[in-house]
């Protein structure tokens, strides 16, 4: 008995040796993964819970997190550091804790660097479930709801046309192997730009487009919920160790008030010049500033939400729809039938047309499946011990809704694997709507989270990416170019995925494009 607390204690002083070793030197995950197993750390239903499982989440924890689903079950936890989180991979489960029970699931954890580093507790996405989230959300729905989206619909219409113009006029009759990624990016950043500070960019070299692209990747690689093991280290390691990740995260946050902050600036002054300035987000913020008590960094950080969550997030789908449709030359062929069906040649398909086109609508959810950009969302936490299915979830501990699982069901989806938008042919709601079925197996996907923290940009971004999806399809049949294979298996982005860069080859569809494209460039115009 004794020999063997020795051993254990000798082993479990190795193990926290271990740790303090991959703390300090944040040593690539392969090696430190190696020396964990030659440790031999417990495993069991429920996960890692001694010693942490950070080096086996570093990469793509998604799918470690998919293993060990298929292994204990839709409901396990796993201890990464001092942090207990449990994860769920079963809708039901999913709307139990989430849904039914928003009220003690819906605050944040508030993650050292995503939270405290960058965003400074503000910004919606990394508040704590509190009065200051309340108002900053209410702030935020009047540019988001329905009324606001229907009233700039025309924005959104007009950007989706700017970006399908460039990208034909920059693919030359599909002689020029063409990146779509810049162009979505733009499309996307234009949107967000005219909606929080009413400006947009002229060209994809407008020194603005590489700035807040570069802005929203960084955050995408510095936030990932469980990759960064600096967020589960004691406060005095943050506090006082040289973690690389931690100058990156303050650049950030100078970069994004610089940045964001500077353009809530120039606002003001114009509005204190008696200049008219566009409706936009900075301006009804710095119209309510005292009576909502905003200080600059609040606005920034509020602004900053909507520059980071609007574009690389919906970019991302449009660049997903990129890669993967090339490799499914029939997939096109049924799409070209049913818009030349429905909409014709002599124009471009508007959101009117979106109820008419199920196969088009199909195409986009069947994208979002198997490509959701946040495959761990943005994870919850319990503000209080809560007991479900026997199993004590104490206060504290983070939830993480592992889409991943989800989406790739092989209990839902037949063939989950496959990209098939026939599974998603008789479902014409919108995902917004879809999030509020009653029957959680019935939803479509799981791609903007669940409960009070559910994305309040899910309005725009659908319309958005609606938009620009079917008018691609409309414009071009879009081929692999020989000998620049799509990689579909790396990606890149640590909270966020997005494709690694590629080409396609983008050939008008018919001769007449072009001059459409010309046409409903001259009817449309920016309103920023
Ligand atoms: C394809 C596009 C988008 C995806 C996949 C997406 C996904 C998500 C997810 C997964 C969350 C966390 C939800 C949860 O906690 O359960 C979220 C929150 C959020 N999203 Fe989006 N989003 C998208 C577009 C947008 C847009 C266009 C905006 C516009 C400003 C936006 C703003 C936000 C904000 C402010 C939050 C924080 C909500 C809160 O914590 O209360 N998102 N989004």
């Amino acid at each position: 008995m004794s020999s063997l607390i020795s051993f254990e204690q000798t082993r479990a002083t190795w193990i926290r040796r271990l740790h303090l070793l991959i703390a300090f030197t944040e040593i690539p995950s392969a090696i430190a993964a190696w020396l964990l197993r030659l440790a031999r750390i417990p495993k069991g239903p429920w996960g890692f819970p001694l010693l942490g499982s950070f080096p086996m989440l570093t990469k793509y924890p998604e799918v470690t997190l998919d293993g060990w689903a298929r292994k204990y079950g839709s409901l396990y936890s796993v201890r990464l550091g001092n942090q207990l989180f449990v994860i769920v991979s079963d809708p039901a489960i999913a709307k139990d804790l989430m849904v039914t029970n928003g009220v003690v699931f819906s605050d944040r954890k508030e993650m050292f660097i995503k939270s405290q580093t960058v965003f400074r507790g503000r910004g919606i996405t990394a508040t704590a479930y509190d009065d200051r989230w309340r108002k900053h959300r209410r702030i935020a729905s009047i540019w988001l709801s329905q009324k606001a989206v229907d009233g700039y619909t025309t924005v959104l219409d007009f950007e989706a046309t700017e970006m399908i113009r460039a990208l034909y006029a920059a693919s030359d009759q599909g002689t020029v192997p063409t990146n779509p990624q810049t162009y979505a990016g733009r499309c996307s950043l234009n949107n967000m730009a005219t909606i929080t500070f009413g400006l947009r960019t002229d060209s994809i070299r407008d020194p603005l487009v590489k700035q807040a692209l570069h802005l929203s990747r960084e955050f995408m690689n510095t936030t990932g919920p469980m990759s960064n093991l600096i967020d589960f280290m004691p406060s005095w390691m943050q506090k006082f160790l040289p973690w690389s990740i931690k100058i990156r995260g303050q650049e950030l946050h100078t970069g994004l008030v610089d940045t964001y902050g500077g353009f809530i600036n120039q606002i003001d002054l114009a509005m204190k010049q008696g200049e008219k300035v566009p409706d936009c987000l900075a301006k009804t913020m710095l119209e309510n500033r005292e009576h909502e008590d905003l200080t600059h960094l609040d606005m920034s950080i509020l602004a900053s939400a909507f520059m980071i969550g609007g574009v690389e997030t919906t970019a991302s789908i449009m660049q997903w729809f990129s890669a993967l449709i090339p490799a499914y030359p029939d997939i096109q062929r049924k799409a070209h039938e049913e818009l030349d069906r429905v909409v014709g040649r002599d124009r471009l398909p508007t959101i009117d047309d979106e109820g008419n086109l199920p196969y088009c609508h199909a195409i986009i959810k069947e994208v979002e499946r198997c490509h959701n950009p946040f495959w761990l969302g943005t994870p919850h936490v319990a503000s209080e011990d809560f007991t479900y299915s026997d199993q004590l979830i104490p206060k504290g501990t983070v939830v993480v809704l592992n889409t991943y699982s989800m989406h790739y069901s092989f209990t839902r989806w037949e063939n989950p694997m496959e990209f098939n938008p026939d599974r998603y042919i008789n479902d014409a709601t919108l995902s917004s709507a879809s999030a509020n079925l009653s029957d959680p197996y019935a939803r479509d996907h799981w791609m903007f989270g669940a409960g009070r923290r559910i994305c309040p940009g899910m309005l725009v971004a659908e319309r958005e990416i609606w938009l620009v999806i079917s008018r691609m399809l409309w414009a071009f049949d879009m081929r692999e170019v020989e000998g620049a294979k799509i990689d579909l298996k790396e990606y890149d982005g640590m909270s966020g995925r997005s494709p690694v860069p590629f080409v396609v080859q983008l050939k008008e569809r018919f001769v007449g494009v072009g001059e459409v494209l010309k046409s409903e460039g001259v009817k449309g115009s920016s309103p920023a």
